[in-house]
């Protein structure tokens, strides 16, 4: 999509082994729901054992400021709810069960290393927690839509990175999940606010420098058994 440069990079970070994805797939860029997830599976192939996985996400929670850069602490599949969840199909037994728990989705050290690193960086003021919610796109969500996701219990809502959640938890993958909050997610008919993919770019370019700074960091301190340094045990 315009924005994504589309590459697989290999190299070090900090030290640490790491193949990054610059760029995704996208359901609604027309590509099957296994092909969007389908880089996971090569991940774990390659030997990967966490995954960090980013986004642009309209702020719905209305204590979020754009800029805000929220932790992932669970999810809302809402083409799940229509059957459209990548593990539909014969089950690959070499990756993982039929059933995979999702209650687990993301990782509460991992969580906890990113608030602490965070903390460390300065980045506190513009650090959250909370629940992202999956859509289809690729239009944004109506004054309504947004009125009841919020009411669901989400307080971010994009679309991407879900899915790719669950494929990596299917086989065994730990997962940190971060959102930048781009926009806020217009709630009010007497708003003259409008979503708009370049004010997604620009956040995306503001924040840049400070969320290179939080990965890296944090990927210093995960060790590749997949403990990690300086966070009690
Ligand atoms: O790949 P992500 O989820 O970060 O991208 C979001 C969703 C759309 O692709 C785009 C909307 O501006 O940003
Ligand atoms: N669905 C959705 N995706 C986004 N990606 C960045 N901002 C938004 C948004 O407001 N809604």
């Amino acid at each position: 999509v315009h924005g994504h440069a589309g590459r697989l990079i290999f190299g070090t970070l900090n030290g640490k082994p790491c193949v990054c994805m610059q760029g995704r797939f996208h359901l609604y860029e027309g590509y099957p729901i296994w092909k969007v997830t389908f880089p996971i599976r090569i991940f774990k192939l390659l030997g990967v054992q966490t995954v960090i996985l980013t986004n642009a996400a309209g702020g719905l929670n209305q204590d979020y400021k754009v800029g805000d850069v929220m932790l992932i602490k669970d999810h809302l599949n809402l083409p799940g709810f229509a059957g459209n969840n990548p593990l539909v199909g014969p089950n690959e037994e070499r990756f993982g069960v039929r059933f995979p728990c999702m209650s687990d989705a993301y990782d509460r050290d991992l969580l906890k290393a990113a608030q602490v690193v965070g903390a460390e960086l300065g980045y506190s003021d513009f650090m959250k927690e909370g629940v992202y919610c999956v859509l289809g796109g690729p239009s944004f969500e109506t004054i309504a839509e947004c009125r009841m996701l919020n009411r669901l219990g989400a307080d971010a809502v994009g679309m991407s990175t879900v899915h790719e959640v669950i494929v990596a938890r299917h086989c065994g993958l730990r997962v940190l999940g971060l959102s930048l909050i781009t926009n806020k997610a217009v709630m009010d008919y007497e708003s003259e606010e409008r979503a708009n993919h370049e004010e997604v770019l620009q956040t995306g370019k503001q924040r840049a420098e400070q969320l290179e700074k939080l990965v890296s960091t944090l990927v210093a301190r995960v060790e590749l058994n997949n403990n990690y340094c300086g966070f009690g045990d």
